[in-house]
């Protein structure tokens, strides 16, 4: 564990603020701008304490080392232990279940949530000729691209990988693959937006629930730290990443497959008037998907939000996501 100071300490002011994160450059990346975001909300300086997870030390397959989970377990334990004050997670890394002496105090406003494509020659999913070598080591991105792919008369090939983001974008640097699927909002982060070849349509794909999102964790019992983080909540992001998880939890909970899901706002002329969901299950191998969407009126509360999700989810069990089983975690 090394600690760095990222802001200058007024003398005689209250102790930093200890942020825990990820020694990835996506992490740090995330993690600073929700340092700084606090710093200037809290006036208050705020230190990075870098820790370990066994997600970033292991090079076995995500799925082999217990899929979901492992990115975020070792900042759990900061936190519990009292090393840190709190933390900045990808929203899509979480798991469904919360534990309960840790609270999501923010759910910052969230960024663009679709997967994006950074491909050879500046190539388009669409443009990729048959036989064309994709990567991702996630089934639910390879499940939709292989279908949007049959869908349109081609034959693509997806390639596992995993690394981050700088390891798979140099697979198509070096010629290995001819693209890569990431989600647009760590490029951006990384201010690496302009590698991007093709957005990817949340009608084509949909996002992981919560990609694009960052949830701000700390310890329950730290109630004027949870105040004072919570002026970071976006509530229209919290909102829709709830019924996007609800509907991730109720699926977990009937079937293995991966799991893509987005809620949005839908607007009559000025009004946003409803939110909608779209989810989608399927093989691995694209041959049967799952796709269904709801909406609810706005606006939504966090209970509204949560049954919104349980709804279209049974609705999807019920049209044969049961039946599905995913071979490989996200
Ligand atoms: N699976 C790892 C992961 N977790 C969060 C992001 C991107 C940032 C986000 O979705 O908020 C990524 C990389 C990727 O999928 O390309």
């Amino acid at each position: 564990m090394t600690t760095t100071p990222t802001t200058h300490v007024p003398e005689g002011a209250a102790r930093p603020l200890r942020l825990g994160t990820r020694r990835s450059a996506l992490a740090k990346a995330q993690s600073q701008r929700v340092a700084d975001a606090v710093a200037a909300h809290a006036g208050r300086p705020v230190e990075l304490v870098e820790i370990t997870t066994y997600g970033d030390r292991s090079r076995a397959h995500l799925a082999q080392i217990g899929g979901t989970g492992v990115f975020v377990t070792a900042l759990r334990d900061a936190l519990l232990r009292g090393d840190i004050d709190f933390a900045v997670h990808s929203l899509k890394d979480l798991p469904t279940a919360q534990p309960e002496e840790l609270v999501i105090a923010a759910v910052p406003r969230r960024e663009d949530p679709r997967d994006v494509l950074v491909a050879r020659d500046g190539l388009t999913f669409d443009a990729l000729p048959d036989g064309a070598r994709v990567g991702t080591g996630s089934a639910r991105r390879s499940a939709q691209l292989l279908a949007h792919a049959r869908g349109i008369g081609r034959a693509i090939r997806i390639v596992p990988v995993r690394g981050n983001i700088d390891t798979r974008i140099g697979y198509v640097r070096g010629g290995e693959l001819d693209a890569v699927v990431l989600a647009a909002a760590g490029l951006n982060r990384l201010g690496r937006s302009g590698e991007v070849t093709d957005a990817l349509s949340a009608g084509t794909v949909l996002p992981a629930p919560g990609q694009g999102a960052l949830a701000v964790e700390c310890a329950a019992v730290n109630v004027d730290l949870a105040a004072l983080l919570a002026e970071l909540d976006d509530p229209g992001t919290r909102v829709a990443v709830t019924a996007e998880r609800s509907l991730l939890a109720a699926l977990e909970a009937g079937c293995t497959a991966p799991v893509g899901a987005l809620a949005d706002l839908l607007a009559d002329g000025q009004i946003v008037n409803e939110m909608r969901l779209r989810g989608v299950v399927g093989t691995a191998d694209g041959s049967t998907l799952v796709q269904l969407s709801t909406t609810g009126p706005v606006p939504v509360s966090h209970q509204d939000a949560i049954a919104l999700g349980r709804e279209l989810a049974s609705e999807m069990l019920a049209k044969g996501a049961a039946g599905l089983m995913g071979e490989r975690a996200l």
